[in-house]
């Protein structure tokens, strides 16, 4: 079984990023990023830091603006206008999700779409529905981002996706149809899961539950990508059985190492390079 190494792919990324800021600096252009950080308690917040520690070491201008779990909705959305206005912010990153008691649709689609660097506005979903992408929500961007380094064609494969979130199911469904494939999406109340995810060559586990796709749910020789971050008894594990699947998967990413590892160079990329990446 082959290792798909996210590390080696972010590093492959980085190397452009830094390229390009360096460029940028030369002309003193300074390009922020702007990270939102809504309430304490939140997995959210470890992810903020570290995407902002690695925007540093790239170089890149990172903050994270944090406001308390009862903020006021008006006050957020004032926060959102002030940086669309601000020229040198490049890039705004509300964390997801948002408090339940916000109205997440609202709040996200007052960002300049110019500057929703995680595709979570109506207005760059749209562009990925009809196949002429602004910005790609960075997740699944780190997945195809992973299936071009080690050159894994999509075209007229069957994808199995499991998981229908707004952020990743979702767009990774679009993406993989803008590439051809034959795609299955599944979820909580799919029937016969294990029947469905055995015909697919490649199989995206985006479920958010830990261990939930085991050896017996792939065919052999599949493809198996493992977006799931579940923290169980103090450690990092994705939502494949990573022990089983070695068996059978011909190639699989790790997690850590995989997916996450990829996307916080995506939210960077995107920040710094603008939509004019692809996918
Ligand atoms: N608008 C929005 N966009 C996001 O992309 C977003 C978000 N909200 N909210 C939180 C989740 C989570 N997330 C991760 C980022 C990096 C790693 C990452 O660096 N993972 C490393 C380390 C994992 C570890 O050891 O904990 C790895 O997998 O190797 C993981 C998860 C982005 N998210």
């Amino acid at each position: 079984m082959q290792i798909l190494d996210g590390r080696q792919v972010a590093a492959f990324h980085r190397e452009q990023i830094v390229r390009r800021l360096d460029d940028l600096h030369k002309r003193d252009i300074q390009p922020e990023l702007a990270i939102i950080l809504i309430g304490a308690d939140r997995p959210s917040g470890m992810y903020a830091k570290s995407m902002q520690k690695v925007a540093h070491s790239v170089g890149l201008s990172a903050e994270i603006y944090y406001k308390e779990t009862a903020a006021q909705e008006d006050e957020l959305i004032d926060m959102l206008e002030y940086f669309n206005e601000q020229k040198h912010i490049w890039g705004i990153l509300p964390m997801m999700p948002l408090p339940r008691r916000l109205d997440t649709h609202r709040i996200v689609n007052c960002m300049d779409p110019e500057k929703d660097i995680d595709g979570l506005t109506d207005s760059n979903i749209a562009r990925l529905v009809t196949g002429r992408p602004g910005f790609v929500p960075c997740t699944p961007k780190a997945v195809m981002a992973i299936f071009d380094y080690y050159h894994i064609s999509l075209t007229g494969k069957e994808v199995a996706i499991i998981g229908r979130s707004n952020v990743v199911g979702k767009p990774l469904a679009q993406l993989c149809l803008n590439r051809n494939a034959t795609v299955t999406q599944c979820h909580t109340r799919t029937k016969n899961l294990p029947l469905l995810s055995r015909r697919a060559d490649i199989v995206i586990a985006a479920a958010g539950k830990a261990g939930l796709v085991t050896a017996h749910m792939v065919k052999s020789g599949a493809v198996v990508i493992d977006v799931g971050i579940n923290r169980v008894d103090g450690i990092t594990i994705g939502d494949v059985d990573y022990e089983g699947m070695t068996e059978v998967a011909g190639a699989m990413t790790p997690v850590p190492g995989g997916v996450g590892a990829v996307t916080t160079m995506m939210v960077l990329e995107n920040v710094v390079c603008g939509h004019t990446q692809g996918t």
